[in-house]
């Protein structure tokens, strides 16, 4: 595992689309190979995707021949409610970014037959062999998409029940009243997530310290299901100063030394 220790939430969207960017235009793709990215939702995320819009404004990178898989979406919210994660993405990325509509592939939490919608996902994944990069954000407990604790490590493209954790987190976007926060999303699981080329992960704020210090330190523990990505051979945290706080400090020193190291030699 990499861990990226850097100041603050902008520095973590500034490298982490950076990032993105340049895996995109090394890898050079067409529509014949196009390059699959898998993305999230959230407040985590959007500093980076401001800074895609700018690249993309800036000519530094295309979206033509991108495909993205996104991680998870509600269950039974009406597709123009304002917080579904496809308004979201629409919001605050594809309506900016030269993206093509038959390439934007998203989870349909209004479809009749669940078992057939996530299996569909799962089989459009297959179609491209796999993701190259799956970028994703992590919640206060640790779960990653919506593999709340104690989902399996193995776990597929499927329906789960919230926690009440998660749905008191997520009434932020509602009002604050979680009753009007969906008690079921549709989630990609832990194995589809882990069958990707690279996991990059961003972990910002306080808050999150304890889920941070799980994926580093703890052991893998389907408690804390971000603790799977100890499992993957190519993965990597991109996390702020305040996140780190549960960190040894000698842990994130060993990995700002070589994340210095690295720099040396590029
Ligand atoms: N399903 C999403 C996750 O994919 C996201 O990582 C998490 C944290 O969101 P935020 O970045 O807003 O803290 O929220 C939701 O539960």
């Amino acid at each position: 595992m990499r861990l990226i220790p850097l100041n603050n939430a902008k520095d973590v969207g500034l490298w982490s689309a950076r990032y993105i960017a340049d895996r995109i235009n090394k890898f050079q793709p067409t529509a014949e190979r196009p390059f699959v990215l898998g993305l999230p939702t959230g407040g985590t995320p959007l500093p980076t995707y401001q800074r895609l819009i700018e690249l993309y404004q800036a000519g530094e990178v295309s979206f033509q021949n991108v495909v993205t898989f996104n991680m998870d979406e509600y269950v039974g919210m009406a597709s123009d409610h304002p917080e579904s994660y496809r308004n979201f993405m629409y919001n605050n990325f594809f309506s900016h970014v030269d993206m093509q509509e038959q390439n934007i592939n998203l989870l349909d939490g209004n479809a009749a037959d669940h078992e057939a919608e996530c299996q569909r996902y799962e089989d459009k994944i297959k179609t491209y062999g796999r993701i190259n990069l799956f970028m994703g954000g992590v919640g206060n407990d640790g779960h990653i998409a919506f593999n709340e604790p104690a989902s399996s490590l193995a776990s597929r493209t499927r329906i789960k029940t919230l926690t009440h954790e998660t749905r008191i987190a997520n009434s932020r976007f509602f009002d604050g009243d979680i009753n009007q926060v969906p008690k079921y999303s549709l989630t990609i699981g832990v194995g589809t997530l882990l069958d990707s080329e690279e996991v990059m992960i961003l972990i910002t704020g306080h808050n999150k310290a304890q889920a941070l210090q799980a994926a580093v330190e703890g052991c893998v523990n389907h408690l804390w299901t971000i603790s799977a990505l100890q499992l993957h051979p190519k993965s990597m945290i991109i996390c702020d100063e305040p996140s780190t706080q549960e960190l040894k400090v000698k842990t994130v020193k060993y990995f700002q030394e070589l994340e210095a190291e690295n720099l040396t030699h590029i």
